[in-house]
């Protein structure tokens, strides 16, 4: 007898061949291709597939439908907090993102008034002065790492547009905040996950100590004067309800931003950075525009560059920051018909959905037209291009994001070219989130005329 298409199917069992290595499971072999992985378990067990990851079973979900259906979380199965954790550790406490339900709501609430066009028009004007600062000591004519030099311009403009400054604060304590706060975020690759000393955790839960105390000191001089640094921001901003942020709200949303602003964008811009060196025409297709502005734009004007937002979006496409989004399940549900009890980690493969060719024509290749108005490919399916997730925890920052990495390169096009081996394909670590093992080397050489 035919098996009742509505009658919800269990996660199919773990073929032996799939188990990997004993405890580690598939871990090593996602490390080294996650790509890889996903298709063959796509191929062979469809949208909802099983997998065995760190001691645990765990189910993937793949594609737009099995994706999209989590992100949308009609019955509230699909829990943040308890999936997230288990990642990144108690070092990202209470922010927005490990949060559910009301409580989250709550606070998203509060939060979406830190990112009105008002606001985002007051960080644009800061962005400026700090990247052409950061940008002051980049040498032309030498190779350097681009990845690490854009990860410390991301740091230096957050100090400025996060922290508003830390004048009381000496340069040997800015760089143990910096170290912490890299600490905290590097943690989330450990395999050791407990306070055990000389552990990547273990270190991580000191370095949490020092940002809620570095924080916690520059607080009530935040809370007594207004300016329109993040900081701030979050310590006046309020609902129409007079709803607003306690102290330690403010200390927990200031770390878990910092954390999801930082790398996130860093990789953003050198996938760029790699893509226009190695498609000249594009980049001086891009350069162009970047010239019809003058040297600070504002929000609007940056946000007229439409060849940048083709190569953003692309980049996006092909290199997302962050590659795969978890959730818990909290009670027993249903995705494309198959059953997924409660107390399931789920992992919801959003680059693997990025690179399907039912969705995309030559996924593989650079070809921002993909999302001109004549072709949008994004619209191949609602769920088809989810570099900033979807539903309820979409990112807050997406708007942010692109005005600092449009702010970024229309410095770094106005001021310098560069060329990248065609032939170029960086090998990424894929611990936590995806970054160029080689750093990404580049010789950037100065514009002829001065601009
Ligand atoms: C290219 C840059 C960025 C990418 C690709 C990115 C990606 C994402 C993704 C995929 C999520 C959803 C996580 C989930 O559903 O579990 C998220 C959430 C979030 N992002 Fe971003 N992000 C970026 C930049 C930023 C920036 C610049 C900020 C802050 C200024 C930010 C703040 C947040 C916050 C607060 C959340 C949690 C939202 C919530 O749970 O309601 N992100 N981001």
């Amino acid at each position: 007898m035919a098996a009742d298409a509505r009658v919800p199917q269990h996660v199919a069992p773990l073929r032996p061949e799939d188990r990997g290595l004993p405890w580690l499971g598939l871990l090593l072999e996602y490390q080294r291709d996650p790509i890889g992985l996903y298709r063959r378990h796509w191929e062979h067990y469809g949208p909802v597939a099983p997998a065995y990851m760190l001691g645990k079973h765990t189910v993937m979900l793949l594609g737009p439908d099995a994706c999209g259906e989590a992100l949308q979380n009609r019955d509230k199965a699909f829990a943040n907090g308890p999936a997230w954790s288990q990642l990144v550790g108690p070092f990202f406490h209470r922010g927005l993102m490990l949060i559910d339900f009301d409580d989250h709501l709550s606070h998203r609430r509060i939060m979406q008034e830190a990112f009105t066009q008002h606001r985002l028009d007051g960080y644009t004007r800061r962005l400026h002065p700090a990247i052409e600062h950061g940008m002051a000591s980049w040498e032309a004519g030498k190779r350097f790492r681009a990845h690490w030099r854009i990860k410390q311009l991301t740091l230096d403009i957050a100090a400025d547009l996060f922290m508003g400054g830390a004048r009381d604060t000496s340069d040997a304590g800015m760089a143990r905040v910096n170290k912490a706060f890299i600490t905290c975020v590097q943690a989330a690759a450990g395999i050791v996950r407990a306070d055990v000393p000389f552990t990547r955790w273990g270190r991580a839960y000191r370095a949490r100590r020092v940002l809620e105390n570095f924080l916690r000191g520059y607080l009530p001089a935040k809370r007594a004067s207004a300016s329109d640094d993040i900081f701030s921001v979050l310590c006046h901003i309020e609902t129409e309800d007079g709803e607003r942020f306690s102290d330690d709200d403010v200390i927990n949303h200031m770390i878990f931003l910092m954390m999801a602003a930082h790398d996130t964008s860093t990789i953003t811009t050198s996938t760029i950075l790699q893509y226009l060196g190695q498609h000249p025409a594009w980049q001086d297709r891009c350069r162009a525009e970047a010239l019809t502005l003058g040297p600070a734009p504002e929000r609007a004007e940056l946000e007229s560059l439409v060849s940048i937002d083709l190569v953003m979006r692309e980049a996006l496409r092909l290199r997302a920051p962050v590659p795969v989004l978890v959730r818990y399940t909290v009670k027993d549900t249903v995705v494309q018909g198959v059953r997924i009890p409660a107390g399931t980690m789920c992992a919801l493969g959003i680059q693997f959905t990025h690179l399907m060719d039912q969705y995309w024509t030559n996924p593989t290749a650079f070809d921002p037209e993909r999302f001109a108005p004549e072709r949008r490919e994004d619209r191949s399916h609602r769920f088809a291009w989810e570099p900033f997730g979807g539903g309820v925890h979409k990112c807050i920052g997406l708007y942010f994001a692109g005005l600092e990495i449009k702010s970024i390169l229309h410095r770094l096009l106005r001021t310098y070219h560069w060329d990248i081996d065609p032939g170029y394909v960086p090998r990424l670590d894929h611990h936590s989130l995806p970054f160029p093992k080689d750093g990404q080397p580049v010789v950037l050489q100065k514009n002829r005329s001065e601009n």
